[in-house]
């Protein structure tokens, strides 16, 4: 039983269907598709009170009334909308419900983790990516600001005062990495220059998942006692498991692998919240939609205590 949540047991699900941080169309979708897949009902069929908080409308910025600044895309939009979906996730963890976010692209986290840190300003944030997310809006090529929340809430980009409101609220120390194989050279330069704790395939290949979601664990909550942000981006599974996503790189987590993290970090009892990102029904044919969507929703299951036995 987690010692930060409200008794009986609640989650919120948070739909954002939101696209800004990225370019391609359909990861808006992501929410909606996993809400129809029954999600809501399947994490009542495992004791929690369920609230769903609907699909977020967020209030939109025409490109025209949005051109790049630098060369971040749609800023003002990417801003605007994680500003909002940080204060939701904070109204949530202020009564002790434990939100589940669905994206949506991974911009998205500098809203969910802003608005958790809020709450429990000592939480540490565990980030599942294929990718680091940590250009900032010098170093990225992209110009997708899905490629650069942590950046922002380390407090290593964001002096434009369109994000004034994101606050360097996380710590380089709070914050580890597991499943990264497609690092820019620049994110590495910022990882290494910051000290950030990352287990990339290669450590999973030496170690097993096992250990390295212990040593994860370690680095950022030795006594395991600091309540735990998971911020899981579907990419960071295979390719051949989680298809229907918009920057899918090879070699990625196995299905057990997956579940496994979600799983360990479930039995610490100290989650207290869940973004599942980067679900885009919109790219590959209807077998592969199918099999990401439910993959999603299974990793939530497994988050919030889904046990095999
Ligand atoms: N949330 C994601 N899927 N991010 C992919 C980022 C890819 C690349 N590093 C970029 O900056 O654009
Ligand atoms: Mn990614
Ligand atoms: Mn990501």
């Amino acid at each position: 039983m987690s010692k930060f949540l409200s008794d009986p047991k609640s989650v919120a699900i948070v739909g954002c269907p939101f696209r800004g941080g990225q370019a391609k169309l359909g990861v808006d979708h992501g929410p909606i598709h996993m809400v129809e897949a029954g999600l809501e009902q399947q994490l009542r069929d495992l004791g929690w009170e369920v609230r769903f908080d609907g699909h977020h409308q967020f209030e939109q910025i025409s490109e025209e009334n949005d051109p790049p600044i630098g060369k971040m895309k749609n800023p003002r939009f990417v801003s605007q909308v994680c500003k909002a979906v940080a204060s939701v996730v904070s109204d949530h963890a202020r009564r002790g419900q434990l939100p589940v976010v669905l994206g949506g692209d991974h911009s998205l986290a500098m809203g969910t983790i802003g608005g958790t840190l809020e709450v429990y300003p000592n939480a540490c944030v565990i980030w599942v990516d294929a990718h680091a997310d940590i250009n900032t809006p010098e170093t990225t090529e992209s110009g997708n600001i899905h490629g650069m929340p942590v950046s922002f809430l380390l407090g290593i980009a964001g002096n434009e005062p369109e994000f004034a409101w994101v606050k360097p609220a996380l710590r380089a120390n709070r914050l580890v990495y597991i499943g990264l194989r497609d690092v820019d050279a620049d994110e590495k330069r910022i990882l290494r220059e910051n000290g950030i704790k990352a287990f990339s395939m290669h450590e999973i290949d030496r170690h097993g998942i096992g250990k390295v979601v212990e040593l994860a664990l370690d680095a950022v909550n030795p006594n395991r006692d600091l309540p735990i942000h998971l911020s899981f981006d579907v990419d960071a599974l295979d390719p051949t498991v989680a298809p229907s996503t918009g920057t899918p790189v090879r070699g990625g987590l196995t299905f057990r692998e997956g579940h496994y993290i979600c799983e360990a970090i479930h039995e610490t009892g100290l989650l207290i919240a869940l973004d599942l990102m980067e679900v885009n029904p919109g790219l590959a044919d209807a077998e592969s939609v199918r099999k990401t969507v439910s993959v999603g929703c299974s990793l939530v299951r497994a988050a919030l205590g889904e046990a095999l036995l």
